[in-house]
């Protein structure tokens, strides 16, 4: 049996950034991965870069006034495109952990003995490793919803596999409105194919602020994505080279045909075949591994980073949680996940959309009187230059403080606009000092200057 002090389970951005850390700190460290296709985790191989990557490509198609059959041909360098990036980064990924004086990699299944022990299912041998401390880092994998006919369809994809199928699919169906949703049906409508969006509930982006949600709706509208709400999935069958998609519409029934259908339904925390019974880690009523805010877990020396904890899935929030427990083990303790401050994310939908903090309803629910400031995106000078003029812009602010309280920008760059917001909320500055700062000129960012003029 081999010892270390730490033993990490899951190469994704925590595990990893945990990994190269405590090595460079002395601590003898194994640092396990399944898949020797997921060095690096999700993000890098199956998640946030080849999407985004395909984000970038997919605008570049669209700019194009060309055939179907020339845009799958571009599609298909884009495949290309990001199998070579994602190749790249998993590579330098491994290096940047297996290199290590004090770490090892091993490719194989871990689960646990007991709360000190591992078990690694390697490809020829089975081994035990030893640690003090033990960090789950496993991630969280695509739930399917039961849906008949779904697991028998050769035209069914989890975002995985459709970020490698290498023909552009004509007619896309998408179940589930959500990040992945949202994001793909953007993605291959600007490749140029049909898409459907179908989604059970009838409110869209139901956890958004309502102006913003009928703005991003209205635009992928306008852009040709239908949208199907308070929709349910009766079957899924393949007939003559394609799935029909059978559906029950508030206006009747209806068949839809494609030639891929996308399930993105959520994504449940990896915690099955961890043999977390033995280790005494217990898991949450959803089947996330329960965490105290120093994302310790019930069983002392175990702590969990990342999707697996079952809060938000964000590679940010992975790294963030690296933060935490690098505090616990190495630091002074302060770091919690109720001090890491606003939480911005951003949906990159074309123009993308970015939110931090809370929705207008939420400030009223939560008890706030609030001043509310809006600026159509067409009003940025920038905007115009860049040809995006789609969008809108929102701020709600404390009227008795003046600090934001959220902040809403659907519109070109605001994926980048939006961290400049998180600064100045956690920095508790009044709204008016994003009004009265100088920006570079033309940027997106100066519209503050305009958005906070009340
Ligand atoms: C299509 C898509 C797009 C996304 N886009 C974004 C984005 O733009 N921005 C953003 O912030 N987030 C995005 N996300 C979410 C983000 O990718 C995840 O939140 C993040 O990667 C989770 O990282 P993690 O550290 O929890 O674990 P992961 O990166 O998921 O790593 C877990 C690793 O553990 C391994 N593993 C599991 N079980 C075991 C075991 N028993 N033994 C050994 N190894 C095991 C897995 O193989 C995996 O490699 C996206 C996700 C998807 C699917
Ligand atoms: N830009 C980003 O940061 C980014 C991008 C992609 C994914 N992600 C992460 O990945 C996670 C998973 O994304 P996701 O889109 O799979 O999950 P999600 O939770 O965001 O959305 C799931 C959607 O599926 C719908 N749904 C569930 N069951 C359904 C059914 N049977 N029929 C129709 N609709 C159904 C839900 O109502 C919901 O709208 C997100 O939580 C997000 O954190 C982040």
């Amino acid at each position: 049996m081999k010892k270390y002090d730490a033993v990490i389970i899951g190469f994704g951005k925590g595990g990893k950034t945990l990994a190269g850390t405590l090595a460079a700190s002395g601590k003898k460290t194994a640092l396990i991965e399944k898949d020797n296709k997921m060095y690096g985790g999700t993000c890098i191989n199956v998640g946030c870069i080849p999407s985004k990557s395909f984000v970038t490509s997919a605008a570049f198609s669209a700019k194009l006034d060309s055939s179907f059959e020339e845009k799958a041909k571009l599609y298909k360098e884009a495949v290309a495109k990001k199998t070579k990036l994602t190749d790249a980064l998993r590579n330098k990924n491994y290096h940047k952990v297996a290199d290590l004086e004090n770490a090892d990699v091993y490719n194989g299944e871990a689960s646990f003995v007991d709360s000190r022990h591992v078990k690694v299912v390697l490809q020829d041998e089975t081994i035990e490793l030893e640690a003090e401390q033990i960090f789950i880092n496993t991630g969280a994998s695509p739930f399917i919803p039961p849906i008949e006919g779904l697991s028998d369809s050769s035209h069914v994809y989890i975002s995985e596999t459709m970020l490698s199928l290498d023909e552009l699919p004509r007619q896309l169906v998408i179940i589930g409105g959500g990040y992945i949703g949202m994001e793909f049906a953007s993605i291959y409508r600007n490749f140029g194919s049909e898409v459907t969006v179908i989604q059970d509930g009838g409110v869209f982006l139901p956890r958004e602020d309502r102006d913003i949600a009928d703005a991003v709706a209205a635009s992928l509208k306008e852009r040709g994505v239908k949208l199907l709400l308070s929709t349910k999935i009766n079957s899924v069958h393949d007939s003559d080279q394609k799935a029909v998609v059978s559906v029950e519409t508030p206006d009747g029934p209806k068949e839809i045909s494609a030639d891929a259908v996308l399930i993105a339904t959520g994504r449940r925390p990896n915690v099955k075949g961890l043999n977390l019974d033995a280790a005494g880690v217990e898991l949450t009523p959803r089947n996330a591994v329960k965490t105290d805010e120093f994302l310790q877990t019930t069983a002392p020396g175990i702590y969990a980073m990342g999707d697996v904890v079952g809060g938000l899935q964000f590679t940010y929030i992975s790294l963030d949680d690296f933060r935490i427990v690098k505090s616990q083990i190495l630091g002074d303790k302060e770091r919690t996940i109720n001090n890491r401050g606003a939480v911005p994310y951003s949906v990159f939908l074309d123009p993308p959309f970015s939110r931090v903090g809370l929705s207008e309803t939420e400030a009223v629910q939560q008890g706030y009187e609030i001043k509310i400031t809006k600026l159509p995106a067409a009003a940025i000078p920038k905007a115009n230059v860049l040809g995006q003029t789609t969008g809108l812009l929102k701020a709600v602010i404390d009227a008795k403080t003046n600090q934001i309280l959220g902040a809403h920008l659907f519109c070109a760059e605001s994926h980048e606009m939006i961290n400049l917001i998180k600064l100045a909320m956690d920095a508790h500055l009044s709204y008016t000092v994003l009004r009265d700062t100088i920006y570079t000129h033309p940027t997106m960012s100066e519209a503050f200057n305009d958005l906070f003029n009340i």
